[in-house]
């Protein structure tokens, strides 16, 4: 190994200095670029999904009560407004698609942006509303609730629960007593099920049933360290890791689940990145949503791209395409 040559490990690249490996996070040697790709800005850009069949981006901005789709051809984006916050929009394999807005999941008519319930949650809680969700490797639309935001991460505590919609319509509640429901995914092998309870500062993960859709063995993969933020939306990626969008921390993380170790960090020029997913050519561009709600005009005149949608290209990796809900 000559002096200065970079030697490839599985995640990381290791440089040879002074009789010493020094390991650097992430794969240093590629060109990892980002750039700001939608310049029309959400007050809290959220869920964002590839659509392969049109090569769009569709997304939500929950406080500006809006679901977007953008056409990177084009350049342009349709939007619809909702009537409630909308936490997130996920397509369905019957057309149009489905969301989660206020308290209810909803059909989409995209031709004629119009709605209908399909089912309501929380229906004892006024104060509750739907935040992120996605739909399961068999079609089943997983999403969950928190109480409404005082300001952003200020709320009543452990209000919200998870949810699932079946495509019979029912639904069932996996669980109660969360903060902030927040980022979610199923592993390659659709046999575990990971999950973000935001102000628990961590990335669970449970064992996944795929013929049930039940979820069991709740535990830790990963805690987050202060620098990090508030853990928010996330993806994972054909080799089973995890990118987490760190709120508050203006950079998405890849996580090692097995190990509970962060394999690599991607600053954005924005704080408030909130979630993202794969998309483009093979899956291999990394969308990442944020928002500008909660900012001060000082912060604002600090980050005028708050609120954008960035595009991360050349990390080296690929994402699992999305499913669409069944019912
Ligand atoms: O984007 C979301 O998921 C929530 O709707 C936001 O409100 C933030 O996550 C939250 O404020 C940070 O914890
Ligand atoms: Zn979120």
């Amino acid at each position: 190994m000559p002096r200065g040559r970079p030697l490839q490990l599985s995640a990381n690249i290791a440089y040879y200095k002074d009789g010493q490996y020094t390991v650097c996070e992430g794969p240093v040697m590629s060109s990892i670029k980002v750039e700001c790709v939608i310049n029309e800005k959400s007050a809290i850009g959220e869920g964002p999904v590839w659509e392969e069949k049109d090569g769009t981006l569709l997304y939500v901005d929950i406080a500006g009560r809006r679901v977007s789709r953008w056409n990177p051809e084009t350049k342009q984006t349709q939007s619809m407004t909702t009537e409630k916050l909308v936490g997130a929009v996920v397509p369905r394999s019957s057309g149009g698609y489905v969301m989660a807005e206020g308290t209810r999941f909803a059909a989409v008519d995209w031709g004629k942006k119009t709605s209908t319930t399909i089912a309501h949650v929380d229906s004892d809680k006024p104060n509750n509303r739907f935040n992120d969700g996605k739909v399961d490797p068999a079609g089943r639309f997983f999403a969950g609730t928190m109480a409404m935001e005082v300001r952003p991460a200020v709320l009543e505590r452990e209000q919200g629960s998870l949810y699932s919609l079946h495509s019979d319509h029912t639904v069932v509640k996996h669980f109660d007593q969360v903060d902030i429901s927040n980022g979610l995914d199923w592993s390659p092998d659709h046999r575990i099920f990971y999950y973000i309870d935001s102000l628990s500062y961590k990335v669970e993960a449970f064992d996944y049933d795929i013929q049930t859709g039940s979820i069991c063995n709740r535990r830790k993969v990963y805690g987050l360290e202060k620098d990090e933020g508030i853990p928010d939306g996330m993806c994972i990626d054909t080799q089973g890791k995890l990118w987490v969008a760190c709120y508050s921390g203006g950079r998405v993380v890849r996580i090692d689940p097995q190990t509970g170790t962060r394999m690599q960090t991607v600053k954005l020029p924005v704080d408030k990145t909130t979630s993202c997913c794969f998309g483009g050519k093979e899956y291999s561009d990394l969308y990442v949503t944020s928002a500008y709600q909660g900012m001060d005009q000082a912060s604002l005149a600090k980050q005028p791209q708050a609120g954008c949608i960035f595009r991360i290209t050349g990390l080296g990796v690929k994402g699992i395409p999305p499913n669409a809900f069944a019912g």
